[in-house]
This record gives structure tokens, C-alpha cells and sequence, in this order.
């Protein structure tokens, strides 16, 4: 990384530290240190040091534990020892890496002044330093500190308390990397599930909110949460901040914002003012995204599902990695984004299904667009670092070859006969960014690039007469050094006398030890001006070497310094076409994002969903996308399953299929391959299926697997009960909701009583489409009951005492769970295994199917409640006073919507 530098190369300071510090007087330097420690609270200060950054006081006792350097002393503050522990500036970017990785913030404070020019202003005066950067999760440009295949947001949470109950929120998220920037509102019920589908690095909130208990849990599921003072989220001020950052006087022709989105939108764009400290990069205005454009899957399922993660926390097993043949970072990040939050939208999903099909089809267009994408650089963080002042000759490179790339992609796609319509606008975006700049940058960089600008040497010769010029006479003057070095061998006699350089001297002539007297004698001496005495050498200078140092530095300084203009020159063109240039690479990224889909629809045989939005579900054969792969890779076959949710003829809403089968048998694999084939429909991918046709899910819910949640102080079963009371409650037609052994982790009675309520809950109340597995082999009998229930198992066979799994779903239900053969399988010492038998089989003697068929004859079935019977009876007028009071917060209150409570108060009273 190239932390912002005002000053080139800053020198050590003279005047050292913290000094030794005998009295409690505090030091000149100590004092510039505080003051600037004290405006940036909970962030770490790397206060620049020469070539070191150094860290004090508890910065240095916590710095030094996470990044494992050691810690020292040095001088003293108010009579005790200051700790202190630096990391050098060369390699602060490492150090920076693991420091945010481990959560931490961290203001990078540098020398904005020559020390020299500290020394004129007095022997005792401080270089004066200045905090140019807050580090901080979400606002990092530099590669090395970023995941390429990830987007990076930072996130706005901003609250509106509501009278009425139910809060709402606004957010607007943000990734300076790639200038992203979104904005949505939504409910309090929602925000779990929009906070899991953002996924930001880091969020910001006001002070309030984040010491709210209700919010609390929810916010600490974030990676990061810094709690902001309420002026930034001041709704007041908050178009007028936004107006500022866009610069324009009113936001109304960039976007269409809600109060609550202007608020989040304008507390994201301070903050990131903030860290950036005067810098101000470019962002696209805020797109609005439409409540309910996307489908709700809440953090669980999401975790259950193993979207983009698996429960170990490996990106390796998850559905992401099965699918992503992207080849490029920007792609594999909007990859990532579409399988967060898939459409709800038929005509969206049809446009991506466009695309990726007319891929599957021309192989050959795919492979020649992949192989072109695979040598397109990242443009858009190219853009980025270059906005911000981080960016180095690469970058230029970055964006030259890009707009090279989008001339070959355009080439490709214009032959193909039939363009969709994803591609016809991918192509009208490649013709965006200048041509004209890609051969001035072509022009103007030279072949071998350098990471870094300071050191120039990256302008092509031949580009600026002035810069081959003061090269050539650096050059030169290096040359002339080179035939001095001969004369003054012949001059004094000495063979091996050479003429070297290091930054202490400068250029200086060194012969060995036993030569030294010679040059220090008469009348070599009135030449060679003695400079240093080694252990085996001897150093000297002459005025003629003092004079051609001060010309070759003359000649490359003047080089530098126009390189340096040329790359400013340059850097500015590109950001003033940044928005054609972030145009290309979104393409790029589409392209990616529709090749690799089809890529992987043909090397694993998925088909292209018919999705609209009807209540429909039907797959036929279809496949688990991870579980397949896995098997395949042992050379063993997936066997398919149909499943087929749809109404039934005669009916209005989907059906609810109860999955009975031994251990072992694939039940929990059929229940998630069909939420997954429902998801890569909805982001517009083609389907591990022979068919599928699918009506829009808008939420997704499932109930799988189980896990402790200690740190949040729930055992499993409360776990269980918390994720299938918020689907019971939520869960609407449209929803697809699976559920897995619900009720196994208490007593057989309870559990079975729950799976059995919550089954009759999910038919007659949320008439979602359902699939729920099972070992209550009593459950099936409901299906007698409740006409939109379906019974199906996985089919075993039992060969000589031992099960065999045939993994295939058929219709009807098992008898048994082979739940013994499994244990056998596993390696139980057959005493137990015999003993388990015989229990088995006095238990079965009392038969708790027949109980259970008895159950459905007996037990008035329609005792589900209704949503509406079941609420209790309504609340009295003081009730309702109470609870409005309740829900007000004063503190949070502009004066204006205090007196608008107070009203809404008062016409609650009962009318005299
Ligand atoms: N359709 C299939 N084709 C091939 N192998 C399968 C199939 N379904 C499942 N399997 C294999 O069987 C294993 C067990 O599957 P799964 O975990 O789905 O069983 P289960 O019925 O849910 O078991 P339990 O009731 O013990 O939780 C999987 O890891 C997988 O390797």
C-alpha cells in the first residue's frame, strides 16, 4: 500500500520520541501526540516516525499482542514508562491486514511538514503531522488488505422510531472499492435478513442504537459495528450532506430517496469523508433498491444452506464454490452478490437466463469470451485506488488494458446472430470509454511497470522530449562516473580503487586499508578528501565527484518530478471518463457472471427453469449442486428426485410433502437440493434438473441441521424452537419453507407433539409449499386429514441384516428408521446392538402408531387456530396509551416530532 505521503520521503526526525521525561512536564512531541490521540478515540494511532510508524500507551500494549512484534519503553509521561512498539512503513500494510482483520481501526498519522522545515522554525519546534487516513474495515481501497472475490460494503443503519409500533430502517451500503452504492428501507421483522444478504465489513449506527437491547444480538452478528454520534445520522442535514458529496444542488435527479434513505445515505458518505480525510472518492449516485425485489432468507437459512459459506466457515463445500467458474474477481464478486439476493422479478430472471443460454448454445463465443475476460484487469478497483490517491502505474496499466479488452469483447459479441438483451446492453457499455485515452496511455507507459509511482521510471521513452532529456543527462553524468573511476585508478595507482554509492556519502572513491596512506599523503591528498575509516576500506570524496552528484541528482530529480506530473496528468483523464470506465467493467463482470453460469450448465447437465408466478414447484431428477460434485469426484452417481410442490388441480395454494426414511438415507440432502435449485433459478442460473418448473419464491425458510448458539446462551432445542417459531409466524403462500427433524432434540412425546402442530400450523395457516423430514413415523397418518399433504419416502433395502441405501424419493412412508442397522454401520459393539434390538422391539409391541391414528380420529383437526382467532381480545384504550408512551424516545426526538407525539397522544383519549 502507498499511504497518502505529502511529503516524499519524510527524514527521521532529530529531536527523537517521547523523550526521557524526569519531571511530569510534557514534552513538545508527546503533546502533539495527544492532542492528535485524543480527536480520533477507539481508533490505534500510527503516528509516522522516520521510516517507522510508532504506537504508544495502551495503542502499543494492544498493538503488540495482536500483531505478536515486541513491546518496548520509551521516555517517560507523567513519571512512568510510556510502552511503544513500531512497525516499519515498508511493510505497514502487513501489519494494517492483520490488525483490521482482527477488528480493530486504525488512524495512520504522518509528518506533513520537512523536518528541515520544523528546524527553521526553531531548535525546539515538533514536525508538524497530520491524520490522513482511518483504516477501517469497510473503506479499504488497496488490494492487498481486500478479498478480490468479495465486495467490501460498508454499512448505514439508520432507525425511525414508530408510535405505532414496528420500527423501520433505512440503509445505504457502500463499496469505495468499486463505488458501489445502495440504499433500501424495511421493517424491523426484515432487517435480520437484509443485514445477512448485505453482509457488509463493517456497519455504522448511532450511539443509540448500538446500546439498544433489542438490536444488540443482531448487530453483533456483523464483522464489525462502529457506533457513530447522532449528528451523522441527522436526518435534517442529511440531503444537504449528500448534495455536497455529489456536489449538485438538489439529489432529485441522481435518486428518489426516502427520509430514512437520505439519512443512512448521507451518515455513509460522512463517514466515508472521514476516514478518507479530504480525499473524496467517486461514487455512483444511490440506487434505490425495491423492498421485496429480492428474496428474504434470513441469516439461518442462510448459514443452513451453506450459500457462500459452509458451517466451518469454508468458502470450499459452499454453493458459491460449486458454481463460480468466473474468471475474473469483479465477476466472482457480482456472482457472490446475485446468489445473496436472488429476483423475485420474472422478467429480470428471464433477461440473466437470456444471456447464460445464449452461451450454452455457442461454446465456441464462450470460450472466446473467457479467455478475453481472463486477461481483462480489475478496472473497477483500479478506478478506486486511483480516485483516492493510492493508486500506482499499474492501475493506469489496469484501465489501458481494459479499454483494449472491451474493443476484442465487442468484436466477439457483434457476431453473434442474435444478441440477448443482457448482451446488447453489455455491448452498448463497451463502447463507452474513450479510445482516444487507452492510446495515450499506451503511449505514455513503458513496458515493465514499477508497483509504485515514487520512484518513477514507469513513462515510456520517447513520450515527453523534457523527460528524455533530463534522463539522458542523468545517464550521462552516471557514465562520466564510470570513466572517473578509471582516470583516478590511473591517477593514484591503485587497481582496485572503485568509485560506489550509498545514501550516508553519496558517491565516494574506496580503495582497501593497505592503499588508504597513499591517498591521504602528498599530493594525492590535496585531491582525495578523506571521509571515512573502516575495517578494511577507506572512503574518500573529491570536489569533481561532489559536483557530478549534484548533477545527476539535478537531472533525476527533474525526472522524477515529470514523471510524477505525467502520471497526475494521466490519472485525472482517467477519472474524468470514471463512469464510462465503471460502465465496461460491470460488463465485464456480466460477461463473466453469464459464461462461467453456462459453462457450469453444460459441463454438469443443468437446464434452463421455467420460472413465473404461478405457486408452482416441480422438478424432475433433480440434483443437490454440492453433494453431486462431491460424489463425482469419487467417480459415484447422484441418484435424481422429482419433488413436486405445486396445487394440486382443485386447489389454490402448494402442497406440504412429509419425507419419512431411515438414517442415512438422503433426506436432508432432498430437502436442501430443492431450496438450492429454487435459488440458482431466482439469480437466473440453469438447474441441476432434467426439468424444473418454478413459481417466484419471495421467501425462503429452512430448519436444518442443528447447532448450539452458547454464545448467545441457547442450547439446540432452543435454537430449533427460535428458527421454527420465526418461520410459523412469517411464512406466506409464496414462501418455500423446509424443515428437518423438528423436535428431536427433547422428549419423543413433546417433540412429536410439536412436529404434529407445527405440520397442521404450516397446511391450514401459511399454505406455504413446504418439505419437511422426519423420524415421527405417526406423522404420516395426517395426511389423511389435511388434503394438501403429501407423504414420501426414501427407499432402503435390507439385505441380510443390513440396509442399503437406494437414496431414491418415492411416494408413501417408511415403516421403520433402520435407526439400528445405521448404528451397526457405525461401528456400535454388538452387545449394544443386540440389546437395542430387544428394547426396540418391546417398545414397538405398544405401538404408537395406532396412538397416533387414534389422534387424528379423535383430535378436532381445525383447532389450528386462524391468524385472526387467535389473537386475544382487543386491547383497552388505556392499553393503547400505554403502549404508544411506551415506544416513545425521547432522546431520539427532533422537537418537531415531539410535539407531533404529544398530539397523536391526545387524539387517543377517548372523545368526552
Ligand atoms: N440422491 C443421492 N444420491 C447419492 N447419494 C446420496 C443422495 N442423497 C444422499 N446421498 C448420500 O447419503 C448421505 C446421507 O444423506 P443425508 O444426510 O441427506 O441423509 P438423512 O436421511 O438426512 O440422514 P439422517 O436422518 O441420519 O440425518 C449423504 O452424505 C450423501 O453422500
Amino acid at each position: 500500500m502507498t499511504l497518502q505521503q505529502p511529503i516524499p520521503a519524510p527524514a527521521p526526525e532529530p529531536a527523537a520520541a517521547p523523550q526521557a521525561e524526569t519531571s511530569t512536564r510534557v514534552t513538545p512531541m508527546m503533546e502533539q501526540y495527544l492532542e492528535i490521540k485524543a480527536a480520533h478515540p477507539g481508533l490505534l494511532l500510527f503516528y509516522r516516525m522516520g521510516d517507522f510508524y510508532e504506537l504508544f500507551f495502551e495503542d502499543a500494549e494492544i498493538a503488540s499482542k495482536a500483531l505478536g512484534i515486541v513491546l518496548t519503553k520509551r521516555g517517560k509521561h507523567q513519571g512512568a514508562d510510556i510502552p511503544m512498539c513500531g512497525v516499519p512503513v515498508e511493510r505497514a500494510e502487513d501489519y494494517l491486514h492483520r490488525l483490521i482483520t482482527a477488528g480493530h481501526r486504525v488512524a495512520v498519522c504522518e509528518q506533513t511538514e520537512d523536518p528541515a522545515a520544523a528546524k527553521a522554525r526553531g531548535n525546539k519546534s515538533v514536525v508538524r503531522r497530520g491524520v490522513v487516513r482511518l483504516v477501517t474495515p469497510g473503506t479499504l481501497t488497496e488490494d492487498t488488505l481486500l478479498d478480490a472475490r468479495a465486495n467490501n460494503y460498508l454499512l448505514a443503519i439508520a432507525r425511525a422510531r414508530s408510535s405505532a409500533g414496528g420500527d423501520r430502517f433505512g440503509l445505504a451500503w457502500i463499496d469505495i472499492s468499486t463505488a458501489e452504492f445502495m440504499v433500501t428501507e424495511c421493517s424491523g421483522g426484515e432487517l435480520a435478513a437484509t443485514l445477512a444478504r448485505i453482509n457488509p465489513n463493517e456497519a455504522i449506527v448511532t450511539d443509540a442504537l448500538y446500546s439498544d437491547n433489542e438490536l444488540g444480538p443482531t448487530l453483533r452478528e456483523l464483522p464489525a459495528v462502529t457506533p457513530l454520534t447522532r449528528d451523522v445520522f441527522d436526518g435534517a442535514t442529511a440531503e444537504k450532506r449528500l448534495c455536497d458529496y455529489f456536489a449538485v444542488a438538489t439529489m432529485d435527479g441522481l435518486a428518489q430517496l426516502t427520509r430514512l434513505e437520505a439519512t443512512a445515505a448521507a451518515a455513509a458518505v460522512t463517514y466515508v469523508d472521514r476516514t478518507q480525510v479530504g480525499k473524496h472518492p467517486p461514487l455512483s449516485p444511490p440506487a434505490r433498491e425495491a423492498s421485496g425485489a429480492t428474496m428474504a432468507i434470513d441469516p439461518a437459512t442462510r448459514a443452513n444452506l451453506e450459500l457462500t459459506r459452509t458451517l466451518a466457515g469454508d468458502r470450499r463445500g459452499s454453493l458459491l464454490d460449486a458454481i463460480d467458474c468466473t474468471v475474473t474477481s469483479a465477476g466472482s464478486r457480482l456472482l457472490a452478490q446475485r446468489l445473496a439476493a436472488p429476483l423475485t422479478d420474472v422478467a429480470g430472471i428471464a433477461r440473466r437466463l437470456d444471456a447464460v443460454s445464449a452461451f450454452a448454445a455457442d461454446s465456441a463465443a464462450r470460450e472466446d469470451m473467457r479467455s478475453i475476460l481472463r486477461g481483462a484487469p480489475d478496472m473497477s478497483r483500479a478506478l478506486a485506488r486511483l480516485s483516492v490517491g493510492r493508486g500506482g502505474p499499474r492501475d493506469l496499466a489496469g484501465i489501458r488494458d481494459g479499454i483494449v479488452a472491451a474493443d476484442q469483447v465487442l468484436a466477439r459479441l457483434s457476431e453473434l446472430a442474435q444478441p440477448p438483451q443482457e448482451i446488447t446492453a453489455v455491448m452498448a457499455a463497451m463502447q463507452r470509454p474513450s479510445r482516444e485515452l487507452a492510446a495515450e496511455f499506451a503511449a505514455a507507459l513503458a513496458e515493465q511497470l514499477p508497483l509504485i509511482k515514487r520512484d518513477g521510471g514507469f513513462v515510456r521513452e520517447g513520450y515527453e522530449p523534457a523527460l528524455d532529456e533530463a534522463r539522458n543527462l542523468r545517464d550521462a553524468s552516471r557514465l562520466v562516473v564510470a570513466s572517473m573511476q578509471a582516470r583516478y585508478a590511473d591517477d593514484t595507482g591503485v587497481k582496485g580503487l572503485k568509485i560506489r554509492h550509498n545514501n550516508v556519502l553519496g558517491y565516494f572513491v574506496e580503495v582497501t586499508a593497505q592503499h588508504g596512506d597513499k591517498l591521504m599523503s602528498a599530493p594525492l591528498n590535496a585531491t582525495f578528501i578523506h571521509r571515512q575509516t573502516l575495517a578494511g576500506q577507506v572512503r574518500f570524496t573529491t570536489s569533481e565527484l561532489g559536483e557530478i552528484e549534484a548533477k545527476i541528482a539535478n537531472a533525476g530529480d527533474r525526472a522524477l518530478g515529470l514523471e510524477l506530473e505525467i502520471f497526475e496528468r494521466l490519472c485525472a483523464k482517467a477519472l474524468d471518463i470514471s463512469e464510462d470506465l465503471r460502465a465496461a467493467a460491470h460488463g465485464f463482470a456480466l460477461l463473466d457472471v453469464a459464461t462461467s453460469l453456462a459453462k457450469l450448465a453444460v459441463d454438469e447437465n443443468y437446464v434452463r427453469p421455467e420460472v413465473d408466478s404461478s405457486l408452482g414447484f416441480a422438478i424432475e431428477a433433480g440434483r443437490h449442486p454440492v453433494v453431486e460434485q462431491a460424489l463425482k469426484r469419487n467417480g459415484e452417481p447422484f441418484i435424481a428426485n422429482a419433488c413436486d410442490l405445486s396445487p394440486a388441480p382443485g386447489q389454490k395454494s402448494g402442497q406440504l410433502w412429509l419425507l419419512t426414511g431411515p438414517n442415512m438415507a438422503g433426506k436432508s440432502t432432498f430437502l436442501r437440493q430443492n431450496a438450492l435449485i429454487a435459488l440458482l433459478a431466482q439469480i437466473g442460473s440453469f438447474v441441476p434438473a432434467s426439468r424444473a418448473r418454478i413459481g417466484i419464491i419471495d421467501r425462503l425458510f429452512s430448519r436444518v441441521g442443528a447447532a448450539d448458539d452458547l454464545a448467545r446462551g441457547r442450547s439446540t432445542f432452543m435454537v430449533e424452537m427460535v428458527e421454527t417459531a420465526a418461520i410459523l409466524n412469517q411464512a406466506g403462500e409464496r414462501s418455500l419453507v423446509i424443515l428437518d427433524e423438528i423436535g428431536r432434540g427433547t422428549a419423543t412425546f413433546d417433540g412429536l407433539s410439536i412436529a404434529w402442530a407445527a405440520i397442521e400450523h404450516l397446511h391450514e395457516s401459511n399454505r406455504c409449499r413446504t418439505l419437511f423430514a422426519t423420524h415421527y413415523h405417526e406423522l404420516t397418518a395426517l395426511s389423511a386429514k389435511l388434503p394438501r399433504m403429501f407423504n414420501a419416502t426414501v427407499r432402503v433395502k435390507e439385505w441380510q441384516g443390513n440396509v442399503v441405501f437406494l437414496h431414491e424419493v418415492l411416494p408413501g412412508s417408511a415403516d421403520r428408521s433402520y435407526g439400528i442397522q445405521v448404528a451397526k454401520l457405525a461401528g456400535l459393539p454388538p452387545a449394544v446392538i443386540t440389546r437395542a434390538k430387544s428394547v426396540l422391539a418391546k417398545l414397538e409391541a405398544q405401538d404408537r402408531g395406532q396412538t397416533a391414528r387414534a389422534l387424528v380420529d379423535d383430535l378436532p383437526l381445525f383447532a389450528v387456530p386462524s391468524r385472526a382467532a387467535a389473537e386475544v381480545a382487543p386491547p383497552s384504550e388505556a392499553d393503547l396509551l400505554m403502549e404508544a408512551v411506551k415506544a416513545l424516545h425521547p432522546d431520539e426526538m427532533t422537537p418537531r416530532e415531539a410535539l407531533d407525539a404529544l398530539y397523536a397522544l391526545k387524539a387517543k383519549l377517548p372523545k368526552q
